[in-house]
């Protein structure tokens, strides 16, 4: 992406909506990688906002995940329609590629409003990310070796994942017919095109689409570089710059941006309680000031707590990132849950993370920032202010270094629950050493 304030900036081709933030933040390092330029609005740009960025892709991050399936819709199609008013040509619904979901939403209900306001006919459902361990064999979604019901997403905080057959799951949400698109169809693209044009034919709107491996990614990218929309993770993302090539869409092949990302102290606030963050903070005990939140303390006195940590921050050896996190495990999440209730608890935990990420930045000099969960990431990126970012550097599969814009000046690395390995904090940091 280029930093140069233009207002004559070309309409970008591809326009995404993802959302969460992290989750755009996937999407937007995958699209970077496969050589296009590309911005990640935190909110929904304005007409004015997009004219000043020369990109190939616009990916907003919204935060519709778990909110009620109306206003998923409503949000997604209002940045849908800006994307569309900027001039884009392809539209991406980017989702969890874990389909966090429940059985009234939202993956199936924003989906179905696209396929409406775009007038098209038929898309993909492609959460297969094979790089990160996701795959897709006969409509069923694994995390790694164990099928998405048994992988740990049983026991999510918001959306417990207890179906992983995606056909079954993804008919309970949608109004139209949902088909699939077969490992045995993968030959080539035009097997795969040809299977999709079939469907569209027989009046199969929702195509839930197998991939085992990344070499099938490309094989789909290059099938449905015709269709206006697509939806699926971030893995698919990787391969639509080529697939825009090939057809003629797109010209150029860019590298990924090196940024100038500031100096001064780093912390790390993690909100996710999935089992690759659980792990990740456990590691991360041994070199950071660490503290865990007790969250019904939080609940009883929020300002006086937050005032105990500012000052236990205040006080603690600048050399050290601090580390401060909600993150339990299912036995300590249900405690919390049953007195406080799922949303109430996770409203409280994401606002009160939200105004710890304000008062460290202003306060104490930090401005090297990871957050960890997508719906944590949401509140503390909106706390901050910070209206976009500059994608850098990947950490690890999905999760890039970025710069803020608007807001603070920060290198700010979101990290999606699921995502890297054990020393995923430490690999962060020292990176920016
Ligand atoms: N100890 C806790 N008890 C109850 N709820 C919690 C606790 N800690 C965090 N939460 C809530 O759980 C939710 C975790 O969601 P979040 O999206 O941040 O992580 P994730 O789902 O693991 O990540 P991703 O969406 O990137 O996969 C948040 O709403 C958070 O506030
Ligand atoms: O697709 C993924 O797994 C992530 O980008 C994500 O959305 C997790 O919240």
């Amino acid at each position: 992406m280029t930093n140069k304030t233009k207002t004559t900036a070309a309409s970008a081709l591809l326009g995404c909506v993802a959302d969460d933030v992290t989750g755009a933040t996937d999407l937007a390092i995958n699209l970077a990688q496969g050589g296009m330029r590309v911005i990640q609005w935190l909110q929904i740009p304005t007409l004015e906002d997009l004219r000043v960025h020369e990109v190939d892709a616009i990916v907003v991050a919204l935060k519709t995940r778990s909110i009620a399936p109306p206003e998923a819709v409503s949000q997604s199609i209002a940045a849908v329609e800006v994307l569309r008013g900027h001039g884009c040509r392809r539209f991406y619904f980017k989702y969890c590629s874990t389909f966090d979901s429940t059985e009234r939403g939202n993956i199936g209900p924003v989906a179905e409003a696209m396929i409406d306001v775009l007038g098209v006919e038929q898309t993909i459902f492609c959460p297969a990310f094979p790089r990160a361990g996701r795959t897709v064999y006969q409509g069923h979604l694994f995390v790694g070796e164990t099928l998405l019901s048994e992988s740990g997403m049983q026991n999510h905080p918001l959306n417990p994942m207890q179906d992983a057959n995606l056909v079954r799951f993804l008919s309970h949400q949608v109004t139209r017919s949902v088909g699939r698109l077969r490992y045995q169809e993968l030959a080539d693209a035009n097997s795969a095109a040809g299977s999709l044009q079939k469907q569209r034919r027989d009046g199969i709107a929702h195509v839930v689409v197998d991939c085992v491996e990344d070499s099938q990614l490309q094989t789909i990218a290059t099938a449905v570089s015709d269709m206006p929309l697509v939806t699926g993770g971030s893995g698919l993302a990787r391969h639509l710059g080529d697939a825009y090539r090939q057809s003629g869409l797109m010209q150029n092949d860019y590298a990924t941006s090196v940024l100038q990302l500031p100096l001064g102290r780093s912390l790390i606030l993690s909100g996710s309680c999935s089992q690759a963050t659980n792990r990740q903070v456990a590691k991360a005990k041994s070199f950071c000031n660490t503290w865990q939140l007790d969250v019904l303390e939080i609940a009883r006195d929020p300002g006086g707590y937050q005032r105990q940590l500012a000052a236990w921050a205040e006080a603690s050896d600048v050399h050290r990132p601090l580390l401060i996190y909600s993150t339990d495990d299912p036995d300590g999440v249900r405690r919390v849950q049953q007195t406080l209730g799922a949303s109430e608890a996770a409203q409280l935990i994401e606002s009160f993370l939200g105004k710890v990420a304000v008062e460290l930045t202003a306060d104490v000099g930090v401005r090297r920032l990871i957050v960890a969960g997508g719906e944590t990431s949401g509140a503390v990126v909106h706390n901050l202010g910070i209206r976009a970012l500059a994608i850098g550097p990947e950490i690890c599969a999905g999760v890039p270094w970025t710069r803020s814009i608007g807001g603070p000046q920060l290198a700010i690395a979101l990290k999606s629950g699921n995502f890297g390995d054990d020393n995923f904090f430490h690999t962060a940091l020292e990176m920016l050493a």
